[in-house]
């Protein structure tokens, strides 16, 4: 059944980076549910890291729409920005701490931009910090002092501060070996789950997908166009 108040909803998207292009995103309808975990997979080039600038309202489509929480994207880039930082948390490969800054400051960054209280946020980037383990480093330690293990579980909690419903992760475990691949992601789906969030996860590595009782795959569905079923 169609709800528009589903976190993610995606209905007749047609999207091109630029019109000379034979490459195309099409996808006729796609919802994601409340608190659900989706792993999206495909080859190199097939467009994941596209849906979710696109998911992300980082990029818009030419045609159709895409709601987040019952709000369209096709919306002016102001909204977007705000949309986005209300109801989405990232997480990349690169982790993209900033360096110089101490770990709590780190964590805060997104809570400035969705214009949440800070200090009201102060007890919980410690909460997130203890639940993840990292309770016995001062939390005005600079980002560069720590361990690329440590760094991994301050990106998640800097993703997570703001309780956003949805969790965006564009290959966070690929420079990750097996051992610290499994327990960065149960890290992840654990705290996802604590609040809710709804996890869309894009990855090229199949040993993950058990872990997703969800799995979208980027196909072609006619010469150079892509979809996901
Ligand atoms: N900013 C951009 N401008 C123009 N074309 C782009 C841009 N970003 C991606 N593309 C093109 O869009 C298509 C899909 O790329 P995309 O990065 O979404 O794929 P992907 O599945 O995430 O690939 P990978 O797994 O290698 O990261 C490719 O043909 C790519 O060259």
């Amino acid at each position: 059944m169609l709800n528009q108040y589903q976190p993610i909803r995606v209905s007749d998207l047609k999207f091109q980076w630029n019109k000379k292009s034979n490459w195309q995103l099409n996808i006729a309808e796609l919802q994601i549910q409340r608190g659900e975990h989706t792993f999206i997979k495909g080859a190199s080039g097939s467009g994941k890291s596209t849906l979710l600038s696109l998911l992300a309202g980082l990029t818009t489509a030419q045609t159709g729409q895409i709601w987040i929480n019952g709000k369209s994207l096709q919306t002016s880039a102001r909204k977007r920005d705000r949309l986005r930082a209300q109801h989405i948390g990232f997480v990349f490969q690169q982790l993209n701490l900033i360096p110089y800054l101490s770990l709590r400051e780190n964590i805060l960054l997104p809570a400035y931009f969705a214009k949440e209280r800070l200090q009201e946020l102060v007890p919980r980037a410690d909460m997130l910090l203890e639940r993840l383990g990292l309770g016995d480093i001062d939390p005005d330690t600079q980002a560069n002092k720590l361990s690329i293990g440590q760094q991994q579980r301050v990106a998640i909690a800097r993703a997570l501060i703001t309780k956003p419903s949805i969790l965006i992760a564009d290959e966070p475990t690929s420079a990750l070996d097996t051992d610290n691949r499994d327990g960065f992601l149960q890290l992840l789906i654990r705290e996802s789950e604590a609040c809710g969030t709804t996890i869309v996860f894009v990855s090229h590595d199949e040993g993950l997908r058990s872990h997703f009782p969800r799995t979208l795959r980027m196909q072609e569905s006619a010469p150079g166009v892509m979809t996901c079923f």
